[in-house]
């Protein structure tokens, strides 16, 4: 007998016996039906993927676990076959763990959508940008990209030096203050990422102290999207200050709108994302082209600051994530560190105060291949959820029911000994051009691939580029390695388990001499 066949006849003998029984009995019947049913349900889903074949934990499933992710856990879940499963209440979750049917997912906008949780909907606002679907985002994008090409990220650059300047000097401050022992810089890797970002969007408009404050509260957004946690907000929960920090943050957004608008319509030139867009909107008004009034059409200031918003919200964690990694791989690999310094005089012309433009990253070919191979060995997203529109045939011998929630997973690809050798070494010359490696296309998922593609991703590349040559040049940190450095640590992006533990010291950029 077949485990369907086996639960069924198991709900057949339980109706058997309702009639004529009292009402704990009555109690019990129904809740055997319940479970019987969650079984069978979990089964017919699961068809011939690989998974536990019953739900180990009746109706909640593997829940407990889920509130506290172990990469670990998750490596095994990929290591167990192509497709896999799990059910967690009535969710059930498909996983991809190879490339192709990674690749075939991201692209399937027919059939799947990106998978928010209830709660994103109440803290990012219904009306979000992010929430659409087939044209409607395909063309809300095309409004965006805009923001996002090199042209318009050259004109961001100046102000976002000025922030690694600052970011520097306070780095070594901290360190001094701490004797120079080594203490966690998690939090600060953080601080400086949002600093970074806000600069980038809202320029000028956003002070110091706004700045510091959505720096500060950041991470209770980051909590209250965690993939499990209770749909209702209730007060002083996590989504209620998750909730209360995104409110927050876009009502200052709305003044650096306006700010912005402002200024444009002053003739002034655009330095932020904020300011490209408005001036995207005030060229669009005299076109004639149909198309460009359509996509530029003139945004509210409440429009811009909840897109404004999503930006910060996709780019804060991941770039966090790369950001300790980077400052940890450097630190352990000083011969790496050396050659990225050596390149960074170089593409200055041997002169360390020459202001970072365009031009000098795009000679910056090793620093480049130092961030790629960041991002290969630890990418900062190693899953992302969509949820199934329609029963979608994923290979020929299974199909994902509609309501699934189906995951394509991005760390496997990116370690696939087949285009990487060694691939849980971390050896940046595995990108020079024309290497197996830099050939392999299909494997660079770090990003995701199809309609939502990241919008930072050349972003991410310039800025780091530019603050790791910046740092490079200027300062020196060492790093305490611990036995939890290289492990992995799971909040919602990853990072290493013991938080980074790091020092910052001054550094002439010539002579390369220590100053404390
Ligand atoms: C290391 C840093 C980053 C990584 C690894 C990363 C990775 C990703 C991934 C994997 C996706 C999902 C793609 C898909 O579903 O196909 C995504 C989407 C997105 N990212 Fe990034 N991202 C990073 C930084 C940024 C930054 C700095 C921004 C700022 C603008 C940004 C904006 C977005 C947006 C808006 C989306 C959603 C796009 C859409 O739905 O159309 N990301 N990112």
């Amino acid at each position: 007998m077949n485990n369907v066949t086996a639960a069924a006849a198991a709900a057949g003998d339980a109706a058997a016996g309702i009639a004529g029984i009292s009402y704990w009995k009555l109690f019990a019947t129904f809740t055997v039906l319940v479970l019987v049913w969650d079984q069978i349900s979990y089964i017919q889903k699961k068809g011939s993927i690989a998974g536990p074949t019953f739900k180990m934990y009746p109706i909640i499933g593997p829940f407990l676990e889920s509130l506290d992710p172990k990469f670990e856990e998750y490596k095994a879940k990929w290591d167990s076959g192509k497709l896999s499963c799990v059910s967690i209440f009535h969710k059930f979750v498909v996983i991809a763990s190879d490339r192709d049917l990674s690749r075939k997912i991201f692209q399937a906008s027919q059939f799947v959508k990106p998978c928010v949780v209830d709660v994103a909907v109440k803290i990012l606002r219904p009306q979000n940008w992010v929430f659409l679907d087939g044209k409607a985002h395909t063309d809300y994008r095309k409004s965006l990209n805009g923001l996002f090409t090199k042209t318009a990220l050259a004109q961001y650059l100046p102000s976002l030096e000025i922030v690694m300047d600052k970011y520097m000097e306070k780095f070594v401050e901290y360190s001094k203050e701490n004797n120079y022992e080594p203490r966690v810089f998690f939090h600060e890797m953080r601080e400086i990422l949002c600093a970074v970002s806000l600069r980038a969007f809202c320029g000028n408009y956003i002070t110091e102290d706004q700045t510091r404050k959505i720096a500060d509260d950041y991470y209770l957004v980051t909590a209250a999207l965690e993939l499990v946690n209770f749909p209702i907000i209730l007060p002083f929960t996590k989504t209620w200050y998750g909730k209360k920090t995104a409110d927050m943050a876009m009502k200052i957004f709305e003044n650096c709108a306006q700010q912005a608008k402002d200024h444009i319509a002053a003739g002034g030139e655009p330095v932020c994302v904020m300011d490209a867009w408005c001036k995207l909107m005030q060229d669009a008004k005299d076109d004639d082209d149909e198309e460009a009034r359509v996509l530029h059409r003139q945004f509210s200031n409440k429009e811009i600051s909840e897109a404004i918003f999503t930006m910060l919200f996709a780019s804060q964690d991941a770039s966090s994530s790369l950001c300790c990694w980077l400052f940890q791989l450097m630190a352990d690999r000083p011969d790496i560190l050396a050659k990225v310094r050596e390149e960074q005089l170089a593409v200055r012309g041997g002169d360390p105060t020459k202001r970072v433009d365009l031009d000098m990253i795009e000679e910056m070919k090793y620093t480049y291949m130092v961030i790629k191979e960041t991002l290969r060995y630890r990418p900062p997203v190693i899953m992302v959820p969509y949820v199934v529109k329609k029963k979608f045939p994923v290979t020929p011998n299974y199909t994902a029911p509609k309501g699934a929630m189906l995951i394509p997973t991005l760390y496997p690809a990116l370690h696939d000994p087949e285009v990487y050798e060694n691939p849980d070494e971390f050896i940046p010359e595995r990108w020079v051009e024309g290497s197996k490696a830099s050939e392999a296309k299909k494997n660079w998922l770090v990003f995701g691939c199809g309609p939502h593609v990241c919008l930072g991703r050349t972003y991410v590349m310039i800025t780091f580029c530019a603050l790791l040559g910046k740092f490079a040049m200027y300062t020196n940190w060492e790093h305490k390695v611990t036995p939890l450095s290289e492990k992995i640590k799971v909040f919602a992006t990853i990072f290493p388990k013991d938080d980074l533990l790091l020092n910052f010291k001054k550094r002439d950029p010539i002579t390369g001499e220590i100053h404390e």
